[in-house]
Formats: C-alpha cells, sequence, structure tokens
C-alpha cells in the first residue's frame, strides 16, 4: 500500500506512440502528468526530447510511478492490447488503493473490459476501459475519447479526459459512453465504420486508376476537391495527400511502391464477430475486413493471375461524368456503412443495458478521430432530432441524399462489373440497400426449404402460429 502525497495529477504507463503523446498532451495543457514504461529507455527518450513542454514526473517503478500520483490516483494504460495489458492492469492493482482509478486507452476487447471492470471493482478500485481514437496526431493535440466504466468514475475522470479531446463548435469530443465495456465497444464499431470508410475510398481509387485509367497524381486531386464537398472528412484528406506523394527512390507514386497486401490488428474483425452475435447484418464492415484478408492471400493470388474475367467492357466515355457517379457512389455506400455501424452500437447496447445514446457518439466522432467528418454533424442532428431513429437511411436528410444518388450507384456498380474491377463493398452496400428497402425477400422460400429438410417451421402472412407442411407425407400443413 502507497501513502501517496505526490503531485502528479495523472499517470501514463505504456509511452509507445499513443501513450507519448498523450502525456505530451496533459502536460501541454498544463497538467502535471507522471510517466512510465516498461521499459526505462522510453521514458528517458520523453524526459530528453519533450522535458521541457511542460510537467513531467518520470518514474524508473511501478510503485516510484503511483507515489508520484495525487489520490484518488488517476492512471491511463497505454500498452498493447490483451496479455500485455493485464500485466499491467494487475501490478497496478496490486499497488493500488480502494478509490484509485485505472484507465485502459488501448484497443481492449470490449469483453475483455467487462470482466477487468467487474475484478477491479470487486478489489474496490475503479476500471474505466476508454476507446481512445485519433493516431500519433490526434493523441498529441486533441483525440476523440470514448471513456466507458462507472458514472462516478466519470465525475473524477471527465474534466481531465476532455481538457485533452480534440473540440468541435465548443464541444469536447469526449463523453462518459455508458458502463463497464461500453467505450471499447463503440471504439471497436468506430474501427469497423473506419475499415469501411478506408475500403470504400479504395474502391473509389481502383475505379478511377483501372476503369477510367487516371494517372495517380490526378485521382489524388479528385481526392481533394471531394474533400471540400460532401465527403469531407480526414480519411479523404489523407487519401489525397499519399497518392500525392512521389517515391524519392523511383519517382514513380509512392502508393505504386506499397505491396498491395492490407494489415490488420483486430478490431474490424471484432467488429464482424460481435455483429454476428449481435445478429446485425454489419455487411459493408464485413466486406472490408474481408477485403483486407484477401488482399494478404498473397500466394494465392499469385496463382490466380492466370484465370480469365470473361468478356469485360471497355470503360466509361465521360471521365467526368463518372467521377461524379463514384462520388455518389461513395457518399451513398458510406451512409450505409454508418447506418449499419450504429445498428450495431444500439443492438450492443440493448443486448448489455448500457443505454448508449447514439447522436452522443456522433457529436464526439466529429473531430479527434479517423472517420471524423463532415458528414458526422448531419449524422448528430437526425439524432437530435429522433434518438430513436429505426436507420440512418432513415432519417430526412440521409433519404433523401441516398435516393439521389442512388442511380449514379448502380450505375458504378454495374460498370465495375462489366469492366471486371472488384467492389465489395460498394456492391454490398447497394444490395442491402436494396434488401432493405425491399417490399418481399426471398426468405420466405429460405424458411420452406428449412421446413422441408428440418421441420423448422414457418408463419404464415395471412394467420397467426407457427406452421409445418408434411413434405414427406400427404403435403397437408398442420398448426404446431
Ligand atoms: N497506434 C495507433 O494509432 C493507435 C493505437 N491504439 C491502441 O493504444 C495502445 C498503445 O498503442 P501504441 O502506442 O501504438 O503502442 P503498442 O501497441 O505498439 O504497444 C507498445 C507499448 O506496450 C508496452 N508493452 C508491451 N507489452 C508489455 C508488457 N507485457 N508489460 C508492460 N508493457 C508492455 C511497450 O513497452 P516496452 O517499450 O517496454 O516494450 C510499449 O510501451 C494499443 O492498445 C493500441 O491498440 C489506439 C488508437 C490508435
Ligand atoms: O485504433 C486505431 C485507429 O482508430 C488504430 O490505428 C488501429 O491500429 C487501426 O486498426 P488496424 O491496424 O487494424 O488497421
Amino acid at each position: 500500500m502507497n501513502d501517496s502525497t505526490g503531485r502528479a495529477h495523472i499517470g501514463v504507463t505504456g509511452l509507445a506512440v499513443m501513450g507519448s503523446n498523450i502525456a505530451r498532451n496533459f502536460a501541454r495543457r498544463g497538467h502535471t502528468v507522471a510517466v512510465h514504461n516498461r521499459s526505462r529507455a522510453k521514458t528517458d527518450a520523453l524526459i530528453d526530447t519533450y522535458g521541457h513542454e511542460g510537467d513531467f514526473v518520470p518514474a524508473g517503478t511501478i510503485e516510484e510511478f503511483l507515489d508520484a500520483l495525487q489520490t484518488p490516483r488517476r492512471v491511463l494504460v497505454m500498452v498493447q492490447a490483451g496479455a500485455a495489458t493485464d500485466a499491467v492492469i494487475n501490478e497496478l492493482a496490486d499497488n493500488m488503493d480502494a478509490g484509485d482509478i485505472i484507465i485502459d486507452g488501448g484497443n481492449s476487447l470490449y469483453t475483455d473490459t467487462i470482466r477487468r471492470e467487474a475484478a477491479m471493482r470487486e478489489r474496490g478500485l475503479h476500471f474505466v476501459g476508454a476507446g481512445i481514437s485519433g493516431g500519433e496526431e490526434g493523441a498529441l493535440n486533441g483525440p476523440s475519447i470514448m471513456p466507458g466504466g462507472p458514472a462516478e468514475s466519470y465525475r473524477h475522470l471527465g474534466p481531465l479526459l476532455e481538457s485533452i479531446s480534440a473540440h468541435v463548435d465548443g464541444e469536447p469530443c469526449c463523453t462518459h459512453v455508458g458502463p463497464d465495456g461500453s467505450g471499447h465497444f463503440v471504439k471497436m464499431v468506430h474501427n469497423g465504420i473506419e475499415y469501411a470508410d478506408m475500403q470504400l475510398i479504395g474502391e473509389a481509387f481502383d475505379l478511377m486508376r483501372t476503369a477510367l485509367g487516371m494517372p495517380i497524381a490526378e485521382i489524388g486531386e479528385v481526392f481533394r476537391q471531394w474533400n471540400s464537398g460532401d465527403l469531407e472528412s480526414y480519411l479523404v484528406e489523407i487519401t489525397a495527400e499519399v497518392l500525392g506523394q512521389v517515391d524519392t527512390r523511383t519517382g514513380r507514386p509512392l502508393v505504386e511502391m506499397i505491396v498491395d497486401s492490407a494489415g490488420q490488428k483486430g478490431t474490424g474483425r471484432w467488429t464482424v464477430k460481435s455483429a454476428l452475435d449481435l445478429g446485425v447484418p454489419t455487411t459493408g464492415i464485413a466486406e472490408a475486413v474481408f477485403a483486407r484478408a484477401l488482399s494478404s492471400a498473397t500466394d494465392q493470388r499469385e496463382r490466380a493471375r492466370e484465370l480469365q474475367g470473361g468478356a469485360t467492357t471497355a470503360a466509361p466515355v465521360d471521365t467526368a461524368e463518372f467521377i461524379a457517379a463514384i462520388n455518389e457512389a461513395l457518399y451513398a455506400s458510406k451512409v450505409v456503412a454508418y447506418a449499419q455501424g450504429f445498428d450495431q452500437i444500439v443492438a450492443g447496447s440493448r443486448e448489455y443495458g448500457w443505454d448508449i445514446a447514439p447522436g452522443d457518439l456522433a457529436t464526439i466522432w466529429r473531430g479527434g478521430c479517423i472517420i471524423r467528418a463532415t458528414f458526422l454533424d448531419r449524422i448528430k442532428e437526425a439524432y437530435a432530432e429522433d434518438p430513436d431513429l429505426p436507420s440512418l437511411l432513415l432519417a430526412p436528410y440521409f433519404r433523401a441524399a441516398v435516393e439521389d444518388a442512388v442511380d449514379s450507384w448502380r450505375r458504378v456498380v454495374s460498370t465495375a462489373t462489366l469492366t471486371g474491377v472488384p467492389v465489395p463493398a460498394f456492391s454490398s452496400s447497394l444490395s442491402y440497400y436494396d434488401a432493405l428497402r425491399a417490399e418481399r425477400l426471398p426468405a420466405a422460400l429460405t424458411q420452406g426449404l428449412r421446413d422441408y429438410f428440418g421441420a423448422h417451421t414457418y408463419r404464415r402472412v395471412d394467420m397467426e402460429g407457427d406452421f409445418h407442411t408434411l413434405w414427406g407425407g400427404d403435403r397437408s400443413e398442420q398448426r404446431v
């Protein structure tokens, strides 16, 4: 047990990319911040390079670190998710006192956070699983922060976290999301949407590159222009930057020199697994995760290059017009991805009793995070108008935008198919839209088949109850 008389307002342990920049963010905003890392070198490097930026208290051991903190102690853990996070939390907990607060700011799996919160609560500690987004730049200048955990912890922590978060229209991009794993759950879905956003941008790029045969620099310019319209967002902005980058070794566009095999650390996959468990059709995110998996199946792709694509047609004639159509298809598909992500958040909130307000997330995702976009203002307004919106696609603003875009969207998907350009996210989003608005779905036939082979029963459109047809007998229908 420590008898703390320390002076630091908060401690950060784990000083890699995220932790070191968040520690600097705290210090630059006038907070005294204790800093610690498993291996001392990162602590020393932070102090040597940035020590002048504010009031840091470097610590070599967990005991020194905790002694440096005011009580109740507040410690932000920024280490690798999984076993490393468990190890750090347990070491902290063994040396902390009742009422102290541990904040896990890593990309932890929300079910781990539920487990850890319960374990820490039993030990009298507060545990806050906080999703943090913004990468290196956001961590330093203002991330979007999604803290879960007990409401009481947020009363102690809120002002501190809000002070380092991004702000949009004077509002902090940080709010208490709900109990236990809710903060990490919404961060997971945020990352799933991030995957879908990037996949859609990639498909738009591929259409311009492969179907239209445009030079990379010109495509970059298109994205730059799109960033002053409805698609204005951080990811579209940095797409223009990446496409504009010239490789210094070869003089060619850098993107042509990067291996086309996308990595993933897990949050997209977790989103899809959770969507399957919750029964939410998060198809855009799933396609994005599978597209990364397919891209990284490099040996299989190498062998498959010999497969013939059949009679593909020539590129669209009017380039400018087709670029405008891609813009609309991208926007409509993006609305679908967000609609599905928000559906998943609503379903998760219901499943775990978290009472998450979707509009609050739209508010705190407007700044600081990777999916920040002007678009989120509209989502915020949509949920302010109707907090129980059945789907974002039914909010008047988005409904009108998607209905306006749908002809272009169909043309882009059909042109992609005819020219042999893969557009899994564009096309699955359009299919989702068509399925959602369909009068009748072929699920009726699925039910008939299930009843035929497995006596799984079906419901009728004209009366209540469950029914089974005696398929192997006289084919009469029984009420079961
Ligand atoms: N990078 C990004 O853009 C973002 C990352 N995140 C999440 O934030 C967290 C931190 O990310 P990032 O800064 O990239 O760092 P990394 O995920 O690369 O983690 C490195 C840090 O973890 C520490 N660590 C690893 N294993 C242990 C252990 N067993 N015990 C103690 N410390 C350990 C390392 O210490 P040592 O130096 O001693 O090896 C180092 O400080 C992760 O959960 C990540 O998913 C969230 C948003 C964005
Ligand atoms: O959380 C993040 C941004 O919000 C991280 O950058 C995350 O690592 C991105 O995921 P992946 O590495 O799977 O692309």
